[in-house]
């Protein structure tokens, strides 16, 4: 992996997007472009605007103004044309509750337009890669948080996106099915596509992302190569508390009637 500065066309480009909810502006003015065959961290306090990004980034929220390319293809005047091209984990994924794990990734794959056979190889193979094959004839609605986020994931990556969009992707899932995912995306990025994933854990971002994107209050603070993010700050965490202001924050001094000593 290297910090070059990408030359080819960007695998997403993001221009002016905008969302208020109400009163609430989730999103001011997000401009992104971000390379493609990259691994990107897109970080940022709770209520920062990360989901609403994603989601209007993948098609799942209208945006109030601005445009959203995906290999060229805008997302809102071409949707069919970009959701060949990409895979998305969205925070919350409703699923088919009422499928076991084997039949929702091979009614999936179908959906997806793959023929019936390549279906289920394919969600056979993602079974047992992310150590789901013991559950596949298990109904989704009785999985645990971590085993719907893999089947989620599985559901993604069935039809060899070239962008994939993950919010959380982590979250609830043990170590070592961490470890898998983190080995299965590395492959993929490796061959070329792209993945995008919110995440506030930076030791995270730090260890996987190639590039990173840190969001505040709705507007994207530093985007570019990891190294370039960081600085001279000593950790990916510092340059982030450091963007988001939230250096010298009180962090509970003014809580004295908490702990053993105070009673
Ligand atoms: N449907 C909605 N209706 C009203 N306000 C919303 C809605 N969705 C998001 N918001 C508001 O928009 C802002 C951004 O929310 P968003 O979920 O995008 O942040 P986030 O960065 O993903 O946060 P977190 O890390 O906590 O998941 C927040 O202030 C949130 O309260």
């Amino acid at each position: 992996m290297t910090d070059d500065i990408p030359t080819g066309a960007p695998a997403v480009r993001v221009e002016g997007l905008w969302k208020r909810f109400g009163e609430q502006v989730a999103v001011a003015g997000v401009d992104l472009e971000l390379p493609a065959g990259r691994f990107v961290g897109l970080v940022g306090p709770n209520g920062a605007g990360k989901t609403t990004t994603l989601s209007m980034v993948t098609g799942l929220l209208r945006p109030d103004s601005g445009r959203v390319l995906i290999g060229g293809a805008d997302v809102w005047t071409d949707p069919a044309a970009v959701k060949s091209r990409i895979g998305v984990l969205p925070e919350g994924l409703r699923l088919f509750e009422r499928l076991s794990g084997r039949e929702l990734l091979g009614y999936m794959g179908r959906l997806r337009g793959l023929p019936g056979a390549e279906a289920d190889k394919r969600a056979g193979q993602l079974l047992d890669v992310l150590d789901l094959a013991g559950a596949r004839h298990k109904l989704v609605v009785d999985y645990s948080t971590g085993m719907r986020k893999k089947i989620g994931l599985a559901a993604a990556l069935l039809h060899n996106p070239e962008v994939l969009f993950l919010d959380e992707p982590f979250e609830g899932v043990d170590p070592v099915s961490a470890q898998t995912i983190r080995q299965v995306l590395e492959r993929y990025t490796a061959s070329g596509a792209t993945v995008v994933f919110s995440s506030h854990v930076m030791e995270l971002v730090e260890s996987l992302c190639d590039w990173v994107a840190v969001m505040s209050a709705g507007r994207i603070r530093a985007q570019g190569p990891l190294a370039e993010v960081r600085g001279a700050a000593a950790s990916l965490q510092d340059s982030f508390l450091e963007l988001v202001g939230a250096h010298g924050r009180d962090a509970g001094q003014s809580l004295d009637w908490l702990g053993g000593a105070a009673r």
